[in-house]
């Protein structure tokens, strides 16, 4: 059994681990921190995982706590994994982080969008980002992974196949992209209560968001050169989801778009390719670690329109860090993940 612990357990990417490594064969959560929560059972907090944990309890632990487990994730804001992941690295333990502490590769440019100086730049050359879809060879042998953001998650790959093969003119890309409000943690703010979020879509950071780096960064590395990349995101009323519809114009039309992306994707237990005219909906991914995606090209015109769904906290998050850990530990891809999403 792999030992876990996980740093920032009562957040929403902290509970999806804690639901998905429940039923995990080949895991168990032993540390779970709270700082807030700290000596209540995550079973008293959390109904729905009442028998699975009966009395696993929220700490502030030591180091050497974490470090007694073969894996900590980082379900944290950012910085917070920035100070520990070095003490627990050289420990031995391997670190799964789901904030974006390790995810651009320029620590100037992390400075830069999320206001505060890089904490662990030194580490920034081994750190591996945690997208199986492009990373699995390097993500086995990796002791520090960034996983990617929700967005990113939708948007890369919603693009990755037209990028790669040169078919989409980089001097133009666009993602318009909707959340759930759950993509904005749990913490208390005014923007997710009810009255404001329950009825209302709102774009937001769209003069510039701290994501937009990091689908830039993921593009170039595949397409070998800088792409111009668009990205406009909306809150919507959902709990959970991420939808994406990315727009680019093609460069080669006689291209059989829907075949290249079956082909592009044929492997990936976590991409489902729809058939041609069907869309993607966030309902379809709610609770599922999977990315459905529909590719059309309207009227043979010469913009093609790639949509992606999946949900923020599954795929877009926890889903995705368990996928990781998998791959790292050498265990089935899909262990603890074979979950249904649930319609309605
Ligand atoms: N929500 C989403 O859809 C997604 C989130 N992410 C990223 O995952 C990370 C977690 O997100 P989310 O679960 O939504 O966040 P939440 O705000 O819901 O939870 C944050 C958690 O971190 C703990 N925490 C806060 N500050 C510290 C600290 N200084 N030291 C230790 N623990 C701390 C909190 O517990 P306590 O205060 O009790 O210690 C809480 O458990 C973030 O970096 C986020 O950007 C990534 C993809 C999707
Ligand atoms: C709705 C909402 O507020 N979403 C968050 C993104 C959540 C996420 O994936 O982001 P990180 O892991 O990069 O923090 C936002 O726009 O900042």
């Amino acid at each position: 059994m792999i030992k876990v612990a996980i740093v920032g357990g009562t957040g929403y990417t902290g509970v999806e681990l804690l639901r998905l490594l429940a039923l995990h064969p080949h895991a168990r959560v032993e540390v779970i921190t709270s700082r807030s929560e700290e000596g209540v059972r995550v079973a008293d907090m959390y109904p729905n995982l009442r028998e699975h944990y009966p009395i696993l309890t929220f700490s502030v632990p030591e180091v050497e706590t974490l470090t007694a487990c073969d894996v900590v994730f980082f379900a944290t804001p950012h910085g917070v994994a920035h100070s520990l992941a070095d003490e627990i690295l050289q420990a031995g333990t391997r670190v799964i982080d789901l904030s974006a502490d390790f995810r651009l590769e320029d620590s100037e440019e992390w400075t830069q969008w999320y206001g505060q100086p890089h904490g662990a730049p030194h580490l920034l050359s081994e750190a591996v980002y945690g997208l199986p879809e492009v990373n699995r060879d390097v993500i086995k042998d990796a002791r520090l992974v960034a996983v990617p953001g929700c967005y990113p998650t939708a948007v890369q790959l919603a693009l990755l196949p037209l990028v790669e093969q040169g078919l989409a003119d980089p001097k133009q890309i666009i993602a318009s992209c909707a959340s759930g409000v759950s993509g904005a943690g749990r913490g208390t703010k005014l923007g997710s209560l009810f009255c404001e979020a329950g009825e209302n879509m709102v774009a937001y950071g769209v003069n510039g968001h701290r994501h937009l780096p990091e689908i830039k960064q993921g593009l170039r590395r595949v397409a070998g050169k800088s792409v111009n990349l668009t990205f406009v995101p909306h809150l919507v009323p959902m709990i959970r989801g991420i939808h994406a519809t990315t727009y680019a114009t093609v460069t080669d039309h006689s291209v059989d778009l829907q075949a290249l992306y079956e082909q592009y994707y044929r492997d990936e237990p976590f991409v489902d390719i729809l058939p041609a005219g069907v869309f993607p909906q966030t309902r379809s991914v709610k609770g599922a670690n999977m990315c459905r995606i529909a590719v059309q090209r309207p009227q043979n015109g010469d913009v093609v329109v790639v949509m992606a769904a999946i949900d923020n906290l599954v795929k877009g998050a926890s889903g995705q860090a368990v996928q990781n850990m998998n791959i790292m530990f050498g265990l089935e891809e899909n262990s603890g993940l074979q979950t249904v999403a649930l319609i309605p």
